[in-house]
């Protein structure tokens, strides 16, 4: 099976790879769009550009617009702002014009009825960018595509009709197969399966069913309502299912475009059924292959020497090769010969009650009941159409527990031999095919049906619980139509494939009672169906411009790598879906009609065959190219690496004891010869790392010594500017004491002496009053003797003028006394006053010492830390010892091992700083105010502490 298909052109990578170099892939187009978007060039406008199409890159074309605009401004030259604005706004107005044209999956834009082209892209040379086969679309576009045509897609269907499928949704079948006689008796029919009508389907959760107890629970529903491209009821008949289903994608293939058709159902749902049918009631696939014969008659090509080769290409055999395969088909036939008969009447039967009702009886009649329905082999090649032939190929083989088998290769009776694994293996066009696939070359229905036969026999068939003949392995049956011209002078034209997947049973494992290998089956077939589900619905987010574009999980597993160029538009693909009505399998089979329902969502793109795929080459018999039909492709290619394989895989159970053997030992010499580089790479390795430690060792040290620098210096800037700060905060504290002493408590001087004489003053006069009133006492005291009657007698008088006299006097001074003795008080108050302040003033004096002698202890702790610093200092010495035993040491090593001595890198002055700075530290007071750069004449730190602390 291989994705590339029929029709000349180019694929996408083929496109891409001839752009390359010239424009890059525009991001904002759609489809793949190469059309010049990287616009590195000028623009040049063309008024006579010859091409009728116009492309309108409105993306690149505003950047540039933009980018100019952004210029203009930042240079400040407005006339050119001006003159871009106004452009700016006649493109825009254009582009409002503007539509677009989807030709060749390529999106082209122009403006409507307008036929003057506005400009084109010119590379560096001065040519025009636009690639050549692009420049032949262009050329295509006629007026009809300029003219009114809303949409790509419209566009599309209105310029070619081939290109009318090339978005459609995937096509879902269903088929609901009938009961037997058992069934019924183990009353499986419970009416869960109703078809509404041709296109809806209805299904009746039965009661036992884990969906019916769901629903009871709240969860989910009982009843769901499934709608497909068709739904075949159960007395639908093979002939009908065929007529409805895969006719359309048989009658693609004879056109040239590669068709799938898969079958998706739980086991014993009748997919096996629908793809071979019995020999009495043919299936899908034998009636496409007599659908293919049919068509072909009269034009068939007999002889065997051109083969499908890789995914797309034709080889051209040798006549010794011719032979060879002639004895391979008939030892393949004739390991079947007991079925022959039965196949060959029941074709014949077909043949002649449900496809030619009157006289079909063998190839060489004339009549072909398709032949009013099919469109010629090469409906763009008339002329050459009379001459036209086709030779029929066709292979089968299964996926087994994610190996692939050639199931038309013929065993050996021996029973010990292990069947062939076969590798899957991609082409350049990154077309996935299976390498040494066996393919027949088949002349006839009749034995493309024995063929059928032998590989059924060959098939990996086990009875499980649910079906007695059971698939357990995906088989794939492929028909590859490969169309010549005529005999005498053999010319490919095109290579179409279509293909039958016939996919096991997505039953679960419990209800399958599976056990050892068949739950190892089970389990691998659950997987590679998971992740075709997980693909498909990969496909469906990234076809949701709303929804964040994922990875599609194609390499994931064998099903999927194969299926993967048909879901990526290079051929069409269809899905069969089979259920059966059983209750017991209600809820298997709800899964499935889910998985169906995500599947139906699907578009599928597919490429013209123009743009889509590689055009088949014809190969040599040693597989190099005889005839290339791209004459524009270049000699890279060429496949000549056909082994492009992505991954490398042995079934090692088919290899011999000996041969075991041998290989073991080859390994086990692959081994030491490997260990034995890898010491030396190791050894290498080791020296060089050993290089880049010892520089960065070198570079550590310096950064370090440089960072010990930096921080030494501000270190002695901090406590520099510290030191400052505390100076100056203490003389402001100092003299803010000081003021606000004195203006509390200041007294004038003169004021003082005046108030100080006043009181000396009085103090005199108190005195001199204190003298008098002694002697008037006295004197008193002599009046009042005997003497003193005598006196009183004769100076009455006068004596009491006396006593008055004193007495007056007596009470002034009393009086003046007083006075006296409250200007002292008050005197004796401010005194007091004044010692307070003077208290006061001590106390402010004693904590400024105490401030100060805690200012000293944080210096001394500086100096502690200094001293640290010192002792980094010397650490950096000794790691500077080390250096250099590391450095003797490496020396030594190298001198060992007689290698050329490098140079030794110089050392930086870090070493040598450091020294010069330990001694500079040592030598003088640390600190930068009185270290290396300190002015002699400046008096030192400890200067100044020390006057500081005489001065206390
Ligand atoms: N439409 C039908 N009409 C009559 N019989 C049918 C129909 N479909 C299936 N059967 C019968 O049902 C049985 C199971 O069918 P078949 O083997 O095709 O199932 P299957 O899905 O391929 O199973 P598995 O996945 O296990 O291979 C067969 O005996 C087949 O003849």
């Amino acid at each position: 099976m291989a994705g590339g298909g029929g029709g000349s052109g180019l694929s996408p990578s083929r496109c891409g790879a001839s752009l390359r170099g010239k424009c890059a892939p525009a991001p904002g187009f759609p489809g793949t769009a190469p059309v010049c978007a990287g616009l590195p060039p000028a623009l040049l406008w063309a008024p006579g550009f010859p091409q009728k199409g116009l492309v309108l890159r409105v993306l690149p074309c505003s950047l540039f617009f933009l980018r100019i605009l952004a210029c203009s401004v930042k240079k400040n030259r407005y006339f050119l702002l001006i003159i871009c604005i106004l452009s700016c706004s006649l493109f825009l107005f254009l582009c409002l014009l503007a539509r677009s044209v989807k030709k060749n999956n390529i999106y082209i834009y122009y403006i409507s009825f307008v036929q003057v082209p506005l400009y084109r892209a010119m590379d560096n040379e001065g040519k025009s960018c636009i690639p050549a086969e692009l420049s032949d679309i262009l050329e295509s576009v006629s007026f009809l595509d300029l003219v009114g045509k809303p949409s790509p897609m419209e566009s599309t269907v209105l310029y070619n009709p081939e290109e009318q499928e090339a978005y459609q949704p995937l096509k879902v079948f269903l088929r609901v197969r009938p009961f037997s006689v058992a069934e019924m008796e183990n009353h499986e029919s419970q009416g869960c399966v109703t078809i509404e009508d041709p296109q809806t389907v209805i299904l009746h959760a039965p009661k036992e069913s884990a969906a019916m107890k769901n629903s009871e629970r709240g969860i989910g529903q009982s009843v769901h309502r499934f709608t497909f491209s068709q739904v075949f009821g159960p007395e639908t008949t093979q002939s009908e299912f065929f007529e409805g289903s895969t006719k359309e994608i048989v009658r693609a293939c004879v056109n040239g475009v590669n068709g799938l058709v898969f079958t998706y159902g739980v086991t014993n749902a009748g997919k096996t059924f629908t793809i071979q049918g019995t020999s009495k009631d043919l299936g899908i696939l034998p009636r496409s292959l007599d659908m293919i014969f049919n068509h072909i008659r009269g034009r068939q090509y007999l002889k065997m020497n051109f083969k499908p080769y890789l995914s797309n290409d034709v080889k051209k055999l040798e006549d010794a090769q011719v032979k060879q395969e002639e004895a391979i088909k008939a030892a393949l036939l004739a390991s079947l010969k007991e079925e022959m008969e039965n196949v060959s009447g029941a074709v014949t039967n077909m043949c002649h009650v449900e496809l030619t009702p009157s006289n079909y009886t063998s190839k060489n009649q004339p009549f072909d009941p398709l032949e009013k329905n099919f469109v010629p082999l090469d409906t763009h090649r008339t002329n050459t159409e009379q001459r036209t032939q086709a030779s029929v190929w066709i292979s089968f083989c299964e996926i087994y527990n994610e190996y692939v088998y050639d199931l038309l290769s013929v065993l050996s009776t021996s029973k010990n031999q292990k069947r062939r694994v076969l590798r899957i293996c991609e082409d350049q066009g990154g077309n996935s095919y299976i390498k040494d696939l066996k393919w027949i070359n088949t002349q006839s229905t009749e034995e493309a049906c024995k063929i059928l036969k032998i590989g059924n026999k060959n098939r990996s068939f086990a009875c499980t619980r649910m079906n007695e003949q059971s698939s357990r392995s995906h088989s794939i049956f492929s028909i590859r139509l490969l169309k010549l011209t005529d005999e005498h002078q053999p010319h490919v034209l095109g290579v179409s494939e279509l293909s039958f997947c016939d996919l096991a049973g997505s039953e679960r494992c419990n209800k399958t009672q599976a056990f050892g290998d068949r739950l190892k089956e089970a389990g691998n077939i659950n997987n590679s169906l998971h992740i075709l589900g997980k693909c498909i619905a990969a496909l469906k987010q990234n076809q949701n411009p709303k929804m964040k574009p994922s990875y599609i999980p194609f390499r994931e597993s064998k099903l999927t790598r194969l299926f993967q160029p048909f879901f990526c538009g290079k051929g069409k693909a269809c899905m069969i879906v089979n259920i059966n009505q059983h209750a017991s399998t209600y809820d298997e089979t709800l899964h499935v009609m889910k998985f169906s329902a995500i599947a139906k969502q699907v578009i599928q793109t597919i490429l013209p065959k123009s743009l889509g795929y590689f055009p088949p080459k014809l190969v040599g018999g040693d597989g190099k190219p005889i005839v290339r039909f791209d004459v524009n492709a270049s000699l890279d290619d060429l496949p000549d690496c056909t082994e492009a394989s992505t991954e490398e895989e042995v079934d090692i159970t088919i290899l011999s004891h000996e041969d075991l053997l041998k290989t073991t030992e080859s390994l086990k010499e692959k081994l030491v010869a490997e260990r034995q580089s890898k010491l030396l790479l190791e050894v290498k390795i080791r020296r060089e790392m050993a290089e880049e430690m010892f520089r960065q060792l070198l570079e550590t040290e310096e950064a370090w010594s440089n960072r010990l620098e930096d921080l030494k210096d501000s270190y002695e800037e901090t406590l520099e500017s510290k030191f400052e700060m505390y100076k100056e905060a203490i003389k402001k504290h100092a003299y803010m004491c000081a003021m606000e002493q004195i203006e509390d408590h200041y007294v004038p001087i003169e004021e003082f002496i005046a108030e100080q004489e006043k009181v000396e003053d009085r103090e005199s006069k108190i005195l001199q009053l204190e003298r008098q009133l002694d002697e008037q006492s006295q004197r008193l005291l002599a009046l009042g003797s005997p003497n003193s009657d005598i006196l009183t007698t004769e100076n009455g008088t006068e004596l009491d003028l006396a006593n008055k006299m004193m007495k007056r006097a007596n009470e002034g001074l009393q009086k003046q006394c007083t006075e006296k003795d409250e200007l002292i008080k008050s005197l004796k108050l401010k005194i007091q006053k004044l010692n307070e302040t003077l208290l006061e003033a001590n106390e402010g004096y004693r904590k400024m010492a105490e401030e100060n002698s805690r200012l000293k202890h944080t210096i001394m702790l500086k100096d502690q830390e200094m001293n640290n610093l010192q002792n980094w200092a010397k650490r950096v010495l000794e790691l500077e010892e080390t250096v250099s035993s590391l450095q003797k040491e490496l020396e030594r090593k190298k001198h060992f091992s007689a290698e050329e001595p490098k140079q030794q890198k110089p050392r930086r002055g870090l070493l040598a700083n450091l020294k010069s700075t330990v001694a500079g530290t040592a030598s003088t007071p640390l600190g930068k105010g009185w270290g290396k750069g300190e002015d002699i004449s400046t008096p030192s730190r400890k200067q100044v502490l020390f006057a500081h602390k005489t001065k206390e």
